[in-house]
């Protein structure tokens, strides 16, 4: 069923049909890898840009806290042979804490851990000596010093950078540090703490216990962090980039570095959604943008279409018309510019040409008499139903071979034949074009005359019936011919009445002698 349908498709749909579908897919194709490539890269550059802004920031940290060891190196230096001078160490504590916003803080602790000087003074801390295990780090490790997170007595959450003081002689005097509260505003507080996203994008900074120090929730800084694999990667020492779904399940694209000198590690992170928010926009637009183009392909494929498809399309439907007596020339004048339909066209004209020549032979064939090659029976009748169409008035003659059967008896049917064909001839040679001759029997002819009176007719038919009286036959010698003769002036006589008068004629012809015309009174 399907199949038949698709079979009364015509080619411009059908071209028309594929040209569309080509262009849909190509285009459908092309806007699917655009957003694709471009989806790709959005998430691409936004983790490689966060990467770049976390190593950038982990480097200035580093450099940072090399400064900052620097300066505390440069003071531990001056204290050294100053330990016990309590204004001095008052002095360099000040000049550390106050030369800028590096610390928020600065002590000075003994050998023993007993704090020594202190700046701001306001601290109230002088002559404690330290316990906790975090404020400790220091006074064990006795060499440059980033401790871990942890809340100083005076109840602040900081971490604290030191320097081991020696004396000339190399004995451990004790270390001065500077302490940088995580909370308060200072210098690392500006490089980490502070970023100026406004799209959901945010950037956080983990010890080497992936505990968090700088966050934008405040509330946050000081949690743990487990299970995350951008977190697990930086504090490994890892520069890298990660795809992740933060504690609130959003999904994120992050980029992180380590701060080789702490052991901490940088975070920088952009929700994913924010990224491709642009896209949909994008691929809307360059749709919009390609539509002026599409339409003109389109409508050119249309134009193509129809064009290519014309001449075979009026070749099918002169075709259906083969009947017609125009369509050969109407096929004629189809304009094929193509090889195809060149071909086609010659071949449907060749087809048909030779179509026409069989069928007007056939019909000829049927038409006549093979022998004689004048009408037979089925000829005679197609000239009658002419006739009667057209009113067309005439004369008929028939006749018939007197004592033919003798002929036959004396010289065989070939000579006989022989004689038949010869009488045929004189017909031929005594009628005029428009008249039509007729074998309607074994040795019995008719003539038709149109608008011809009777009286012309019988002229006709005793010129005929001299002109075979004095014909020598081949081999069979001299013969006669009888004649019966009517006519037709048109309705309402019937033709087939006035044919039988003809042959009432002829019969009284045979009977009053032979070699006569006899004409049908009316
Ligand atoms: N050779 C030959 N003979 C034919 C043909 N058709 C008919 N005949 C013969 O024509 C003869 C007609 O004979 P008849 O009807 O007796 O008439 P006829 O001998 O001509 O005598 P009338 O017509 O009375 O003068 C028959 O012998 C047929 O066999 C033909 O095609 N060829």
């Amino acid at each position: 069923m399907f199949f038949r349908s698709f079979l009364k498709i015509n080619l411009r749909t059908l071209i028309l049909s594929l040209a569309i579908f080509s262009v849909v897919v190509t285009l459908g194709n092309s806007f699917y890898a655009t957003y694709k490539v471009q989806r790709t890269l959005l998430i691409d550059n936004t983790l490689e840009a966060n990467r770049v802004y976390a190593a950038k920031l982990a480097e200035m940290t580093d450099v940072f806290l090399n400064m900052t060891q620097d300066h505390l190196a440069y003071s531990a230096s001056l204290l050294s042979s100053h330990m016990s001078d309590s204004k001095m160490l008052m002095n360099e504590a000040r000049r550390l804490h106050q030369q800028s916003d590096t610390f928020n803080s600065v002590v000075v602790v003994n050998a023993e851990g007993m704090i020594i000087a202190t700046s701001p003074q306001t601290l109230a801390i002088k002559g404690i000596t330290i316990d906790s295990p975090n404020a400790q780090q220091s006074l064990k490790a006795k060499k440059p010093l980033i401790t871990d997170p942890f809340i100083s007595p005076a109840g602040n959450y900081l971490i604290s950078l030191s320097h081991p003081v020696f004396s000339a002689s190399g004995d451990y005097l004790g270390y001065i540090a500077g302490t940088i509260y995580l909370e308060q505003d200072n210098i690392l507080a500006a490089i980490l703490g502070k970023h100026y996203y406004n799209d959901g994008s945010y950037l956080y900074v983990v010890d080497r216990h992936k505990t968090l120090i700088y966050h934008p929730k405040e509330q946050r800084v000081g949690q743990k962090i487990l299970n995350n694999i951008a977190i697990d990667e930086v504090v490994a020492g890892r520069e890298n980039t990660r795809t992740l779904f933060n504690s609130e399940g959003i999904e994120m694209l992050a980029g992180f570095a380590p701060i080789q000198r702490a052991g901490w590690g940088v975070i920088a992170q952009r929700p994913k959604e924010a990224t491709l928010a642009g896209l949909d926009g994008h691929i809307i637009s360059v749709f919009i943008k390609s539509l002026p183009v599409a339409f003109f392909t389109l409508a050119g494929i249309w134009v193509s279409a129809v064009f290519i498809s014309r001449p075979l399309w009026q070749l099918a439907r002169d075709t259906t018309l083969i009947d017609k007596k125009e369509v050969q020339e109407n096929i004629s004048n189809i304009p094929s510019w193509y090889f195809e339909a060149a071909q086609l066209k010659r071949a449907i004209i060749k087809a048909m040409s030779l179509l026409n020549d069989k069928i007007s032979q056939l019909h000829n064939d049927s038409h006549t008499d093979p022998m004689t090659s004048l009408l037979n029976r089925r000829g005679m009748q197609q000239v009658l139903d002419q006739y009667q169409k057209e009113q067309c008035s005439f004369a008929v003659i028939t006749l018939d071979i007197d004592h033919f059967k003798r002929v036959n008896d004396s010289f065989g049917h070939d000579v006989g034949d022989k004689v038949i064909q010869a009488l045929a001839q004189l017909m031929r040679n005594n009628a005029r074009q428009e008249d039509a001759l007729c074998r309607s029997g074994g040795e019995e002819f008719m003539i038709f005359l149109p608008n011809t009176k009777q009286s012309t007719a019988f002229k006709v038919a005793e010129r005929l019936r001299l002109q075979v009286e004095g014909f020598e036959m081949p081999t069979a010698g001299f013969i006669t011919i009888s004649l019966g003769l009517s006519h037709w002036s048109g309705e309402p006589e019937a033709i087939n009445s006035v044919l039988k008068q003809a042959d009432k004629a002829l019969y009284l012809a045979k009977q009053q002698g032979r070699n006569r015309t006899i004409t049908t009174k009316k």
